[in-house]
Protein backbone atom coordinates (compact mmCIF):
# COMPACT_ATOMS: atom_id res chain seq x y z
CA UNK A 1 0.00 0.00 0.00
CA UNK A 2 2.73 2.71 0.87
CA UNK A 3 4.72 2.10 -1.93
CA UNK A 4 1.30 2.14 -4.41
CA UNK A 5 0.72 5.47 -2.90
CA UNK A 6 4.39 6.85 -2.95
CA UNK A 7 4.72 6.15 -6.97
CA UNK A 8 1.39 7.77 -7.90
CA UNK A 9 2.13 10.98 -6.03
CA UNK A 10 5.70 11.20 -7.40
CA UNK A 11 7.48 11.87 -10.43
CA UNK A 12 10.53 9.45 -11.46
CA UNK A 13 12.80 12.90 -10.95
CA UNK A 14 11.65 13.53 -7.39
CA UNK A 15 14.68 12.57 -5.19
CA UNK A 16 12.56 13.13 -2.05
CA UNK A 17 10.35 10.42 -3.30
CA UNK A 18 13.21 7.84 -3.52
CA UNK A 19 14.39 8.79 -0.27
CA UNK A 20 10.84 8.41 0.57
CA UNK A 21 10.89 4.33 -0.54
CA UNK A 22 14.48 3.31 0.27
CA UNK A 23 12.78 4.41 4.49
CA UNK A 24 10.42 1.79 4.19
CA UNK A 25 13.01 -0.28 2.80
CA UNK A 26 16.08 0.08 4.99
CA UNK A 27 14.10 1.21 8.20
CA UNK A 28 10.69 0.00 8.24
CA UNK A 29 10.93 -3.65 7.05
CA UNK A 30 14.33 -4.44 9.44
CA UNK A 31 12.56 -2.76 12.26
CA UNK A 32 9.29 -4.85 12.10
CA UNK A 33 11.92 -8.19 11.36
CA UNK A 34 13.50 -7.39 14.78
CA UNK A 35 10.46 -6.98 16.50
CA UNK A 36 9.37 -10.28 15.87
CA UNK A 37 13.05 -11.28 16.35
CA UNK A 38 12.05 -9.98 19.92
CA UNK A 39 8.71 -11.38 20.47
CA UNK A 40 9.60 -14.63 19.16
CA UNK A 41 12.56 -14.77 21.37
CA UNK A 42 10.30 -13.58 25.13
CA UNK A 43 7.81 -16.50 23.89
CA UNK A 44 11.01 -18.81 24.02
CA UNK A 45 12.48 -17.28 27.06
CA UNK A 46 8.90 -17.55 28.64
CA UNK A 47 8.74 -21.14 27.76
CA UNK A 48 11.97 -22.25 28.90
CA UNK A 49 11.06 -20.81 32.82
CA UNK A 50 7.69 -21.87 32.54
CA UNK A 51 9.50 -25.54 31.88
CA UNK A 52 12.17 -25.07 34.60
CA UNK A 53 9.58 -24.23 37.08
CA UNK A 54 7.49 -26.84 36.42
CA UNK A 55 10.31 -29.45 37.07
CA UNK A 56 11.28 -27.69 39.86
CA UNK A 57 7.56 -28.04 41.17
CA UNK A 58 6.60 -31.38 40.08
CA UNK A 59 3.04 -30.54 41.10
CA UNK A 60 0.93 -33.71 42.69
CA UNK A 61 -2.44 -33.83 44.07
CA UNK A 62 -0.93 -34.25 47.29
CA UNK A 63 2.43 -32.73 48.09
CA UNK A 64 5.04 -30.99 46.12
CA UNK A 65 8.57 -31.48 48.23
CA UNK A 66 12.11 -29.74 48.27
CA UNK A 67 14.30 -31.44 46.35
CA UNK A 68 17.18 -32.81 48.93
CA UNK A 69 20.93 -33.76 47.92
CA UNK A 70 20.12 -35.70 44.69
CA UNK A 71 20.89 -39.60 45.51
CA UNK A 72 18.81 -40.95 42.71
CA UNK A 73 19.52 -44.52 42.15
CA UNK A 74 21.29 -44.16 39.02
CA UNK A 75 24.12 -41.94 41.63
CA UNK A 76 24.11 -45.17 43.47
CA UNK A 77 24.76 -47.12 40.36
CA UNK A 78 27.90 -45.34 39.76
CA UNK A 79 29.27 -47.46 42.71
CA UNK A 80 28.09 -45.06 46.10
CA UNK A 81 26.01 -47.66 47.13
CA UNK A 82 24.17 -50.06 44.43
CA UNK A 83 23.67 -50.83 40.89
CA UNK A 84 19.91 -50.27 40.39
CA UNK A 85 19.80 -48.46 37.82
CA UNK A 86 19.88 -50.04 34.41
CA UNK A 87 18.27 -49.05 31.36
CA UNK A 88 14.67 -51.34 31.29
CA UNK A 89 14.60 -52.31 28.10
CA UNK A 90 18.01 -53.92 27.77
CA UNK A 91 17.22 -56.31 30.88
CA UNK A 92 14.77 -58.65 31.90
CA UNK A 93 13.66 -59.38 35.69
CA UNK A 94 15.82 -62.01 36.08
CA UNK A 95 19.04 -59.94 34.68
CA UNK A 96 17.83 -57.57 36.71
CA UNK A 97 18.08 -59.25 39.72
CA UNK A 98 21.17 -60.56 39.18
CA UNK A 99 22.59 -57.42 38.71
CA UNK A 100 22.51 -55.70 42.41
CA UNK A 101 25.77 -56.94 43.72
CA UNK A 102 24.84 -54.11 46.39
CA UNK A 103 22.05 -56.32 47.93
CA UNK A 104 24.52 -59.42 48.28
CA UNK A 105 25.67 -58.63 51.69
CA UNK A 106 21.80 -58.19 52.61
CA UNK A 107 20.62 -61.59 51.27
CA UNK A 108 18.64 -64.18 53.33
CA UNK A 109 18.79 -67.72 52.19
CA UNK A 110 15.44 -68.40 51.65
CA UNK A 111 15.38 -71.69 53.38
CA UNK A 112 15.84 -70.29 56.46
CA UNK A 113 12.39 -67.99 55.99
CA UNK A 114 10.77 -71.60 57.32
CA UNK A 115 6.95 -70.43 58.20
CA UNK A 116 4.48 -67.85 57.41
CA UNK A 117 2.30 -67.18 60.39
CA UNK A 118 0.19 -64.51 59.03
CA UNK A 119 -0.59 -61.51 56.83
CA UNK A 120 -0.37 -58.59 58.81
CA UNK A 121 -1.78 -56.02 55.64
CA UNK A 122 -1.70 -55.42 52.13
CA UNK A 123 1.00 -52.63 52.12
CA UNK A 124 1.58 -50.39 49.54
CA UNK A 125 4.27 -53.18 47.45
CA UNK A 126 1.90 -56.20 48.40
CA UNK A 127 0.85 -58.46 51.14
CA UNK A 128 2.92 -57.61 54.63
CA UNK A 129 4.07 -61.03 56.33
CA UNK A 130 5.05 -62.23 59.37
CA UNK A 131 7.29 -65.24 58.83
CA UNK A 132 9.67 -66.87 61.23
CA UNK A 133 13.46 -67.20 60.15
CA UNK A 134 15.51 -69.91 61.30
CA UNK A 135 18.33 -68.45 62.86
CA UNK A 136 20.64 -71.46 63.74
CA UNK A 137 18.93 -72.65 66.68
CA UNK A 138 16.03 -74.57 65.92
CA UNK A 139 14.04 -74.07 69.24
CA UNK A 140 14.53 -69.75 69.08
CA UNK A 141 13.22 -69.39 65.98
CA UNK A 142 13.29 -65.00 64.83
CA UNK A 143 9.87 -63.65 64.22
CA UNK A 144 10.51 -61.47 61.49
CA UNK A 145 7.89 -59.29 58.80
CA UNK A 146 8.16 -59.72 54.99
CA UNK A 147 7.08 -56.70 52.69
CA UNK A 148 6.71 -58.79 49.62
CA UNK A 149 6.76 -57.39 46.18
CA UNK A 150 3.24 -58.72 44.82
CA UNK A 151 3.26 -60.24 41.62
CA UNK A 152 3.55 -59.87 38.21
CA UNK A 153 5.32 -57.46 38.83
CA UNK A 154 6.82 -54.75 36.41
CA UNK A 155 10.61 -53.82 35.76
CA UNK A 156 9.49 -50.23 37.16
CA UNK A 157 8.14 -51.46 39.92
CA UNK A 158 11.14 -54.10 41.11
CA UNK A 159 13.47 -51.79 40.46
CA UNK A 160 11.72 -49.21 42.94
CA UNK A 161 11.57 -51.98 44.90
CA UNK A 162 15.27 -52.77 45.17
CA UNK A 163 15.65 -48.91 45.46
CA UNK A 164 13.61 -49.53 48.54
CA UNK A 165 15.27 -51.75 50.18
CA UNK A 166 19.10 -49.97 49.47
CA UNK A 167 17.58 -46.77 50.97
CA UNK A 168 16.67 -48.54 54.33
CA UNK A 169 20.26 -49.79 53.86
CA UNK A 170 21.84 -45.92 53.33
CA UNK A 171 19.73 -45.19 56.17
CA UNK A 172 21.33 -47.30 58.19
CA UNK A 173 20.35 -48.08 61.97
CA UNK A 174 18.13 -46.11 64.33
CA UNK A 175 16.84 -47.43 67.35
CA UNK A 176 13.77 -45.42 66.54
CA UNK A 177 13.28 -46.38 62.85
CA UNK A 178 11.89 -49.90 61.78
CA UNK A 179 15.20 -51.95 60.73
CA UNK A 180 15.98 -53.69 57.85
CA UNK A 181 17.27 -57.64 58.32
CA UNK A 182 18.00 -58.60 54.80
CA UNK A 183 16.19 -59.54 52.01
CA UNK A 184 15.55 -62.22 48.92
CA UNK A 185 16.17 -60.54 45.81
CA UNK A 186 17.98 -63.16 43.85
CA UNK A 187 14.64 -64.96 42.71
CA UNK A 188 10.80 -63.92 42.63
CA UNK A 189 9.09 -63.45 44.92
CA UNK A 190 11.13 -60.79 46.44
CA UNK A 191 10.94 -60.18 49.79
CA UNK A 192 12.21 -57.13 52.31
CA UNK A 193 12.75 -58.50 55.85
CA UNK A 194 12.26 -56.36 58.79
CA UNK A 195 12.68 -56.71 62.46
CA UNK A 196 9.11 -57.46 63.35
CA UNK A 197 7.62 -55.30 66.29
CA UNK A 198 4.92 -57.13 67.37
CA UNK A 199 2.55 -55.16 69.20
CA UNK A 200 1.74 -53.60 66.07
CA UNK A 201 0.85 -49.66 65.47
CA UNK A 202 0.51 -47.14 67.89
CA UNK A 203 -3.50 -46.29 66.66
CA UNK A 204 -3.98 -49.58 68.00
CA UNK A 205 -2.58 -48.94 70.59
CA UNK A 206 -4.09 -46.18 71.61
CA UNK A 207 -7.59 -48.28 70.72
CA UNK A 208 -7.00 -50.95 73.13
CA UNK A 209 -6.13 -48.55 75.65
CA UNK A 210 -10.21 -47.51 76.08
CA UNK A 211 -10.76 -51.07 76.25
CA UNK A 212 -10.83 -53.09 79.99
CA UNK A 213 -7.39 -54.53 78.59
CA UNK A 214 -4.64 -54.55 80.96
CA UNK A 215 -1.66 -56.25 79.28
CA UNK A 216 -0.97 -58.14 76.49
CA UNK A 217 2.19 -60.26 75.33
CA UNK A 218 4.13 -57.46 78.45
CA UNK A 219 2.82 -54.23 77.18
CA UNK A 220 0.77 -52.52 79.65
CA UNK A 221 -2.55 -51.01 78.28
CA UNK A 222 -2.50 -47.32 80.31
CA UNK A 223 -1.14 -44.52 79.08
CA UNK A 224 -0.26 -41.58 81.06
CA UNK A 225 0.98 -37.53 80.26
CA UNK A 226 4.87 -38.82 81.21
CA UNK A 227 4.10 -41.61 78.34
CA UNK A 228 2.79 -39.38 75.79
CA UNK A 229 6.15 -37.66 76.22
CA UNK A 230 8.06 -40.46 76.14
CA UNK A 231 6.19 -41.40 72.78
CA UNK A 232 6.62 -38.21 71.26
CA UNK A 233 10.01 -37.83 72.01
CA UNK A 234 11.17 -41.15 70.46
CA UNK A 235 9.43 -39.96 66.88
CA UNK A 236 11.34 -36.39 67.40
CA UNK A 237 14.71 -38.49 67.55
CA UNK A 238 13.30 -40.41 64.35
CA UNK A 239 12.88 -37.01 62.49
CA UNK A 240 16.11 -35.37 63.56
CA UNK A 241 17.90 -38.67 62.14
CA UNK A 242 16.07 -37.88 58.70
CA UNK A 243 16.82 -34.35 58.99
CA UNK A 244 19.55 -34.73 59.19
CA UNK A 245 19.77 -36.65 55.93
CA UNK A 246 17.99 -33.61 53.99
CA UNK A 247 15.00 -35.83 54.40
CA UNK A 248 11.19 -35.89 55.47
CA UNK A 249 9.00 -38.43 56.43
CA UNK A 250 5.85 -37.29 54.99
CA UNK A 251 3.47 -38.91 56.95
CA UNK A 252 3.46 -38.85 60.86
CA UNK A 253 0.99 -40.12 62.19
CA UNK A 254 0.20 -42.85 65.25
CA UNK A 255 -1.10 -45.58 62.40
CA UNK A 256 2.78 -44.99 61.44
CA UNK A 257 3.95 -45.46 63.89
CA UNK A 258 5.00 -48.96 65.73
CA UNK A 259 5.48 -50.03 69.91
CA UNK A 260 7.27 -52.57 71.13
CA UNK A 261 6.53 -53.46 75.04
CA UNK A 262 8.99 -51.31 76.26
CA UNK A 263 6.95 -48.66 74.72
CA UNK A 264 9.63 -48.09 72.46
CA UNK A 265 8.09 -46.68 69.28
CA UNK A 266 9.36 -47.23 65.60
CA UNK A 267 8.56 -44.98 62.69
CA UNK A 268 7.90 -46.84 59.61
CA UNK A 269 5.77 -45.71 56.67
CA UNK A 270 8.76 -44.50 54.57
CA UNK A 271 7.42 -44.60 51.25
CA UNK A 272 7.17 -41.26 50.88
CA UNK A 273 10.89 -40.66 52.29
CA UNK A 274 12.28 -42.72 50.14
CA UNK A 275 10.20 -40.82 47.22
CA UNK A 276 11.92 -37.77 48.42
CA UNK A 277 15.22 -39.62 48.44
CA UNK A 278 14.96 -40.66 44.95
CA UNK A 279 12.57 -38.49 43.08
CA UNK A 280 13.39 -35.24 45.01
CA UNK A 281 9.26 -34.67 45.49
CA UNK A 282 6.78 -36.47 46.72
CA UNK A 283 4.91 -38.48 43.94
CA UNK A 284 1.38 -37.51 42.91
CA UNK A 285 -0.18 -41.39 43.17
CA UNK A 286 0.70 -40.89 46.78
CA UNK A 287 -2.36 -40.10 48.89
CA UNK A 288 -1.91 -38.86 52.80
CA UNK A 289 -4.81 -38.23 54.82
CA UNK A 290 -5.74 -34.67 54.52
CA UNK A 291 -6.15 -34.39 58.38
CA UNK A 292 -2.47 -34.86 59.35
CA UNK A 293 -1.17 -32.40 56.34
CA UNK A 294 0.50 -28.86 57.26
CA UNK A 295 -1.04 -26.15 55.15
CA UNK A 296 2.12 -25.82 53.01
CA UNK A 297 1.21 -29.39 51.72
CA UNK A 298 -2.55 -28.94 51.86
CA UNK A 299 -1.63 -25.65 48.84
CA UNK A 300 0.72 -28.01 46.95
CA UNK A 301 3.47 -25.94 47.85
CA UNK A 302 7.02 -27.09 48.36
CA UNK A 303 7.36 -28.57 51.97
CA UNK A 304 9.80 -30.14 54.50
CA UNK A 305 10.36 -31.09 58.19
CA UNK A 306 8.24 -28.68 59.52
CA UNK A 307 5.50 -30.16 57.69
CA UNK A 308 6.34 -32.95 59.68
CA UNK A 309 6.24 -31.06 62.89
CA UNK A 310 2.91 -30.18 62.07
CA UNK A 311 1.73 -33.65 61.56
CA UNK A 312 3.67 -34.36 64.97
CA UNK A 313 1.22 -31.86 66.83
CA UNK A 314 -1.77 -33.99 65.41
CA UNK A 315 0.17 -37.43 66.44
CA UNK A 316 0.17 -35.85 69.94
CA UNK A 317 -3.73 -35.25 69.82
CA UNK A 318 -4.31 -38.57 68.95
CA UNK A 319 -1.95 -39.88 71.84
CA UNK A 320 -3.90 -37.66 74.38
CA UNK A 321 -7.38 -38.61 73.39
CA UNK A 322 -6.46 -42.30 72.90
CA UNK A 323 -6.68 -41.67 68.93
CA UNK A 324 -9.42 -39.91 68.39
CA UNK A 325 -9.85 -38.76 64.79
CA UNK A 326 -8.41 -34.89 64.42
CA UNK A 327 -11.20 -32.05 63.67
CA UNK A 328 -13.93 -34.19 63.99
CA UNK A 329 -16.51 -31.66 63.20
CA UNK A 330 -14.53 -30.78 59.97
CA UNK A 331 -15.36 -33.28 56.81
CA UNK A 332 -11.83 -34.12 55.67
CA UNK A 333 -12.24 -32.38 51.93
CA UNK A 334 -13.18 -29.03 53.65
CA UNK A 335 -9.85 -28.86 55.99
CA UNK A 336 -8.22 -26.68 54.24
CA UNK A 337 -10.70 -23.93 54.02
CA UNK A 338 -11.04 -24.60 57.93
CA UNK A 339 -7.20 -23.93 58.53
CA UNK A 340 -7.60 -20.90 56.26
CA UNK A 341 -9.86 -19.22 59.02
CA UNK A 342 -6.44 -19.53 60.95
CA UNK A 343 -8.78 -21.92 63.13
CA UNK A 344 -6.78 -24.98 64.95
CA UNK A 345 -8.00 -28.19 66.95
CA UNK A 346 -9.30 -26.84 70.43
CA UNK A 347 -7.75 -28.45 73.77
CA UNK A 348 -9.05 -31.55 74.32
CA UNK A 349 -10.23 -32.27 78.12
CA UNK A 350 -7.51 -35.00 78.84
CA UNK A 351 -4.53 -32.55 77.58
CA UNK A 352 -2.54 -30.22 79.61
CA UNK A 353 -1.93 -26.83 79.38
CA UNK A 354 1.71 -26.89 78.73
CA UNK A 355 0.75 -29.86 75.89
CA UNK A 356 -0.99 -28.02 74.36
CA UNK A 357 1.13 -25.37 74.39
CA UNK A 358 3.93 -27.47 72.69
CA UNK A 359 0.67 -28.97 70.34
CA UNK A 360 -0.55 -24.95 69.08
CA UNK A 361 3.35 -24.20 68.37
CA UNK A 362 3.73 -27.29 65.68
CA UNK A 363 -0.03 -25.78 64.43
CA UNK A 364 1.68 -22.42 63.24
CA UNK A 365 0.70 -21.55 59.80
CA UNK A 366 4.13 -20.31 58.86
CA UNK A 367 6.52 -22.73 58.39
CA UNK A 368 9.21 -20.62 59.92
CA UNK A 369 7.03 -20.20 63.02
CA UNK A 370 6.83 -23.76 64.11
CA UNK A 371 10.07 -25.27 66.23
CA UNK A 372 12.53 -27.80 64.64
CA UNK A 373 12.27 -31.44 65.59
CA UNK A 374 15.04 -30.89 67.99
CA UNK A 375 13.85 -27.67 69.52
CA UNK A 376 10.14 -29.47 70.03
CA UNK A 377 12.43 -32.74 71.47
CA UNK A 378 14.31 -30.05 74.52
CA UNK A 379 10.84 -28.46 74.93
CA UNK A 380 9.06 -32.22 75.52
CA UNK A 381 12.56 -32.92 78.00
CA UNK A 382 11.73 -29.90 80.23
CA UNK A 383 7.62 -30.76 80.22
CA UNK A 384 8.25 -34.83 81.07
CA UNK A 385 9.81 -33.77 83.97
CA UNK A 386 6.99 -32.46 85.96
CA UNK A 387 4.48 -34.71 83.39
CA UNK A 388 1.61 -36.77 85.24
CA UNK A 389 3.06 -40.33 85.77
CA UNK A 390 0.13 -41.72 87.62
CA UNK A 391 -3.35 -40.81 86.02
CA UNK A 392 -4.38 -42.85 82.97
CA UNK A 393 -5.75 -41.38 80.50
CA UNK A 394 -9.43 -42.77 80.13
CA UNK A 395 -11.48 -42.32 77.13
CA UNK A 396 -15.48 -44.70 77.72
CA UNK A 397 -16.14 -44.89 74.40
CA UNK A 398 -15.13 -47.65 71.88
CA UNK A 399 -13.66 -46.75 68.54
CA UNK A 400 -15.81 -48.18 65.32
CA UNK A 401 -13.35 -48.53 62.56
CA UNK A 402 -15.81 -47.31 59.66
CA UNK A 403 -16.42 -44.24 61.46
CA UNK A 404 -13.16 -43.64 62.33
CA UNK A 405 -12.12 -43.85 59.02
CA UNK A 406 -14.99 -41.72 57.79
CA UNK A 407 -14.38 -39.02 60.02
CA UNK A 408 -10.50 -39.37 59.63
CA UNK A 409 -10.48 -39.75 56.08
CA UNK A 410 -8.74 -42.62 56.01
CA UNK A 411 -9.44 -45.89 53.48
CA UNK A 412 -11.30 -48.16 56.08
CA UNK A 413 -8.85 -51.50 54.88
CA UNK A 414 -5.60 -49.84 55.97
CA UNK A 415 -7.17 -50.00 59.80
CA UNK A 416 -9.83 -52.54 60.44
CA UNK A 417 -7.38 -55.35 59.93
CA UNK A 418 -5.33 -54.92 62.88
CA UNK A 419 -7.86 -53.28 65.10
CA UNK A 420 -9.91 -57.18 64.85
CA UNK A 421 -6.78 -58.66 66.09
CA UNK A 422 -6.97 -57.30 69.37
N1 LIG B 1 8.31 -54.16 61.17
C1 LIG B 1 7.03 -54.31 61.43
N2 LIG B 1 6.61 -54.95 62.54
C2 LIG B 1 5.30 -55.11 62.81
N3 LIG B 1 4.32 -54.65 62.01
C3 LIG B 1 4.66 -54.00 60.88
C4 LIG B 1 6.03 -53.79 60.53
N4 LIG B 1 6.08 -53.13 59.38
C5 LIG B 1 4.82 -52.91 59.02
N5 LIG B 1 3.95 -53.43 59.91
C6 LIG B 1 2.50 -53.41 59.85
O1 LIG B 1 2.11 -53.12 58.53
C7 LIG B 1 1.42 -51.85 58.47
C8 LIG B 1 1.86 -51.11 57.21
O2 LIG B 1 3.25 -50.84 57.32
P1 LIG B 1 3.97 -49.76 56.41
O3 LIG B 1 3.23 -48.46 56.51
O4 LIG B 1 5.42 -49.74 56.74
O5 LIG B 1 3.78 -50.44 55.01
P2 LIG B 1 3.70 -49.91 53.54
O6 LIG B 1 2.29 -49.93 53.08
O7 LIG B 1 4.66 -50.75 52.77
O8 LIG B 1 4.13 -48.40 53.62
P3 LIG B 1 5.38 -47.65 53.06
O9 LIG B 1 5.58 -48.02 51.63
O10 LIG B 1 5.02 -46.21 53.26
O11 LIG B 1 6.52 -48.09 53.94
C9 LIG B 1 1.80 -51.14 59.76
O12 LIG B 1 0.79 -50.25 60.17
C10 LIG B 1 1.95 -52.30 60.73
O13 LIG B 1 0.68 -52.68 61.21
Amino acid sequence: MGMTRTLLECSLSDKLCVIQEKQYEVIIVPTFLVTIFLILLGVILWLFIREQRTQQQRPGPRDIAPVPPSRDLSWEAAGHGGNVALPLKETSVENFLGATPALAKLQVPREQLSEILEQICNGSYGPILRANMNTGDTSKPKSVILKALKEPAGLHEVQDFLGRIQFHQYLGKHKNLVQLEGCCTEQLPLYMVLEDVAHGDLLNFLWTCRRDVMTMDGLLYDLTEKQVYHIGKQVLLALEFLQDKHLFHGDVAARNILIQSDLTAKLCGLGLAYEVYTRGAISSTQTIPLKWLAPERLLLRPAGIRADVWSFGILLYEMVTLGAPPYPEVPPASILQHLQKRKIMKRPSSCTRTMYGIMKSCWCWREAGRPSPRELRLRLEVAIKTADDKAVLQVPELVVPELYAAVAGIRVESLFYNYSML
